[in-house]
């Protein structure tokens, strides 16, 4: 770097607090004709945030004259979810900010913490693959790479949870209802979007080429919304752009007819419904006709854009993937692929074979989950009307596909019927990405193996160079930095501050396990992060915690494989086992929750209903003198889950061996201190790799044995129910009123699932009760290992000291190493900071 840049850069960490503090009041007089004293909080949030938003703007603006003026390659990260979180908070500390501007707002009697609990989440997301997305935004930015986040602008984001009478109930989440300060609508760049109808097929008397022309179909306007993505501290600003819908308005109502009207009328609300609200389903197909609208919606209108982009500056489409890569968020965006062929052959005027060397070196994809229910499926009838010209190019993409399949393996129609995208009356949406994909990768070491050797055997064997793995990652800046300020600062007094873009510095604090000060410190660090969680506690549910308990947390989306039954009919055992024996010596225990479970979803929420019943019996049992709590945290979220994480003992991460992808929320636990109790699934494997077997708790089936347990039928739950009386009276307890006030219906879909008295599918089919003995003697270990606090230190610290790996920033590099193949563009200060 030259001395002149190096200077401007010094110079711009030079916080001008006059200047940031005239700016708020000059914010709040002009939105608000208030003063600071008089100003609500929310108005503060607001005047802030826009005096934060004029210094990104000056870095947004540099970014992207710096990415035209380099050409740089750019990758756009499809993605139906963008799980955010808070945007004030993280990008103050991304601005290195953070301290001055709390200080310079406590000269102002403004809190800034009070500040940001003013704002809403942005939840455009479900769980791990819609944060992943908001990671991997963080990453791109701070790593200098240019990079879109492409997704829709929901009106309604994740509901917000409410418990009533231990019930979730949801409430839709208004979260722009009073304006969202950071983002900015971009008219100019609005795009059509059309939908149904029917294909008219022509020859064009000049070319004597095909013209496909849609006809009779409804079309709404995508108009983008921006949101700026701040690197840290190196000036980069990218873009997070969210599509809206309008309708289209060049009707002339004046004159109309009946027909007009109602199209018209048609037209607003398909603009309204299509981003109305995200669905709310994590890892499960729902197949609605509005969320297949919603993945054409965004994609045609972010294609659109980026093929404009493109060809304002280079003309030859045919080049495309020399300067895009677009990188597909499992299979919701994987309509990608035929608009893609539709806009380079019908609209740009490509051939079929130009179109697809373009389209398979522009796309890859990125594959969830293993679970057949969360894979899409479209039913042929419901897509070929939606998106008629969509549905020939799939089809021809699947029939120039099957007949490579039958030249590879001559009479072999098994492989037909397995690989082929138009199957069974359905379009298979992942076979789709894989066969048009130039990457296909699974997101932890074991979830691609498996994706190799069994769920995507047949495309692994005809195609093996494009599977890889990529280890999701977490940011360090949200989760640690921004997160838990104790630990982060005294990370830095210990090891310098590197470790915020280079986490793999974090393993500099190995040696120091070894020094009983520093451990004395890094516990006590715990404890007031616990401290701080218990007072969340006490003001949202009522409840008095013991910061000196050991907080032992399960937070997650509510899902059958990720098994909080498991966990809540183990907190049921030991309850039980206290109330036997008031005499047996017993470490006490929080067991924290917190989970929201899809609105249809009736075991998840009688498993949320079941948490709530013993949290109250538990809670409120006085002769078992407070040794056991149970707190279910009420709409856990992107802000709650940094206090959380950052107050953990034990990480509970208990999916059954072989249905966890990766996981991300263990990454968290870990970063921040928390030994995994845990199966080997996911990315738990890589973290025990990392931090030793020793420092985790590992119970359960292995993912093979669970495998061959499925692949014979299952396992039978009643012989573990008939010959462990401690697991029965457990079992028998969702049924004999102990926690349901008499009703013995009240948990009947529990009891059920576990023994198959009245189901249809298999009994226990996530291997509950199987695991239920080994769980239980893992979490004594917990017990017994924490009753040793020298020891119990050591293995907290070395979970921080050990996560280095699981920083999406790696997984990011990794992505441009093998995927991507971006170069990374420095961006010189655009304007000192409030200067
Ligand atoms: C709000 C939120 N939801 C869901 C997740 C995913 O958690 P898990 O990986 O445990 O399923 C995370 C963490 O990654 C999170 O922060």
């Amino acid at each position: 770097m030259s001395r002149k840049k190096e200077n401007k850069r010094m110079f711009s960490k030079r916080f001008e607090k006059a200047a940031f503090k005239t700016a708020v009041k000059e914010n709040v007089k002009t939105l608000y004709r208030k003063t600071i004293d008089e100003a609500t909080p929310q108005q503060l949030f607001q005047a802030v945030s826009y005096a934060v938003k004029d210094v990104i703007i000056d870095d947004w603006i540099e970014t992207q004259k710096r990415y035209d003026e380099t050409d740089a390659k750019t990758v756009y990260y499809m993605s139906m979810e963008f799980l955010m979180g808070r945007a004030l908070g993280n990008n103050l500390i991304n601005m290195t900010a953070y301290k001055d501007v709390k200080e310079a707002l406590e000269e102002m009697n403004i809190d800034l913490n009070v500040i940001e609990d003013e704002e809403p989440d942005a939840a455009l997301g479900n769980g791990g693959l819609g944060r992943l997305a908001a990671c991997f935004l963080d990453s791109l930015a701070t790593l200098n790479y240019p990079a879109y986040g492409c997704g829709i602008r929901y009106r309604y984001g994740m509901f917000k949870q409410k418990i009533e009478n231990g019930y979730q109930v949801e409430v839709p989440d208004n979260w722009l209802k009073e304006g969202n300060p950071f983002e900015i609508r971009r008219e100019e760049y609005a795009k059509e979007v059309r939908f149904g109808g029917n294909i008219r097929f022509e020859k064009d008397p000049v070319t004597g080429k095909d013209k496909f022309i849609q006809e009779n179909y409804e079309s709404v306007m995508a108009v983008p919304y921006d949101m700026p993505v701040v690197g840290y501290g190196n000036h980069v600003v990218n873009t997070l752009r969210v599509w809206d819908a309008k309708p289209i308005t060049d009707f002339k109502l004046d004159e109309f007819d009946r027909g007009n009207y109602h199209k018209a009328v048609e037209q607003e609300n398909l603009a309204k419904l299509i981003v109305d609200v995200l669905y709310p389903n994590d890892n499960h197909y729902s197949g609605k006709e509005l969320r297949l609208k919603q993945q054409y919606f965004f994609i045609s209108a972010s294609l659109q854009a980026l093929i404009a982009k493109y060809k304002k500056k280079h003309g030859d489409i045919r080049k495309l993937y020399e300067k895009v890569v677009i990188q597909m968020n499992d299979t919701h965006p994987t309509v990608a692929v035929p608009e893609l062929m539709r806009l380079l052959i019908d609209v740009e005027g490509l051939s079929w074979d130009e179109a697809w060397e373009v389209t398979s070196k522009t796309c890859a994809y990125t594959n969830h989950t293993i679970m057949a229910e969360a894979l899409e499926k479209w039913p042929i009838d419901l897509f070929s009307k939606l998106l008629p010209r969509i549905y020939q190019i799939v089809q021809e993409i699947d029939r120039r596909f099957v007949i490579q399949v039958r030249e590879t393996y001559p009479g072999n129609e098994e492989k037909v019927r397995k690989m082929a995208i138009l199957m069974d009356g359905q379009v298979r949406m992942a076979n789709m990405a894989i066969i048009a994909g130039f990457s296909v990768n699974g997101v932890a070491k074991l979830h691609t193996e498996i994706l190799e050797k069994q769920e995507l055997k047949d495309f692994y064997q005809m195609m093996p160079e494009k599977f890889n793995n990529k280890t999701n990652g977490i940011t360090q800046r949200r989760f640690l930095a921004h997160g838990n300020p104790l630990l982060a600062d005294w990370i830095t007094s210990k090891i310098g501050d590197g470790w915020i873009t280079d986490l793999s510095q974090i393993s500099k604090l190995k040696p120091l396990v070894e020094d009983e000060e520093a451990r004395r410190e890094f516990m006590e660090i715990k404890y007031q992060n616990k401290v701080r969680l218990a007072k969340y506690i006490k003001e949202h549910n009522g409840i008095d915690v013991d910061p000196r308990s050991i907080f032992d947390i399960q937070v997650k989306r509510l899902h059958e494989y990720k098994r909080q039954l498991l966990n809540i009919l183990h907190i049921m055992y030991l309850y039980n086992q206290i109330k036997e024996h008031p005499e047996m010596s017993f470490y006490p225990r929080t067991f924290i929750f917190g989970a929201k479970a899809a609105a249809g979803y009736l075991r998840a929420k009688e498993t949320i209903k079941l948490i709530n019943s013993v949290a109250d019996v538990v809670n409120n049992d006085r002769s078992i003198n407070g040794k056991l709590k149970v707190v279910f945290i009420e709409d856990y979220r992107v802000s709650n889950a940094e206090i959380l994480f950052a107050a953990a003992d034990v990480s509970e991460q208990i999916s059954t061996a072989s249905k966890e992808a990766s996981g991300t929320g263990n990454m968290k636990f870990m970063l921040n201190g928390a030994p995994t109790l845990g199966t080997m699934d996911g990315a738990n494997v890589e973290i025990v790799q990392e931090v030793g077997e020793e420092n985790a708790f590992i119970f359960g089936l292995s993912s093979q044995e669970v495998i061959n347990y499925e692949n014979n039928g299952g396992y039978n739950p009643v012989d573990i129910y008939f010959n462990d009386w401690e697991i029965k009276r457990v079992v028998d307890q969702l049924m004999d009123g102990t926690y349901s006030n008499g009703d013995h219906n009240m948990y009947i879909n529990l009891y059920n699932s576990l023994l198959n008295t009245q189901c249809t599918d298999r009994a226990d089919t996530y291997f509950i009760l199987k695991d239920f003995r080994s769980y239980a003697d893992a979490q004594k270990r917990v017990e017994e290992a924490y009753r040793d606090q020298q020891k119990w230190s050591k293995m907290a610290m070395l979970n921080t000291a050990c996560s280095g790996k699981f920083t999406s920033d790696r997984t990011i590099e990794e992505y441009v190493r093998d995927i991507w193949h971006l170069e990374k563009v420095e961006v010189p200060s655009g304007q000192d900071l409030f200067d």
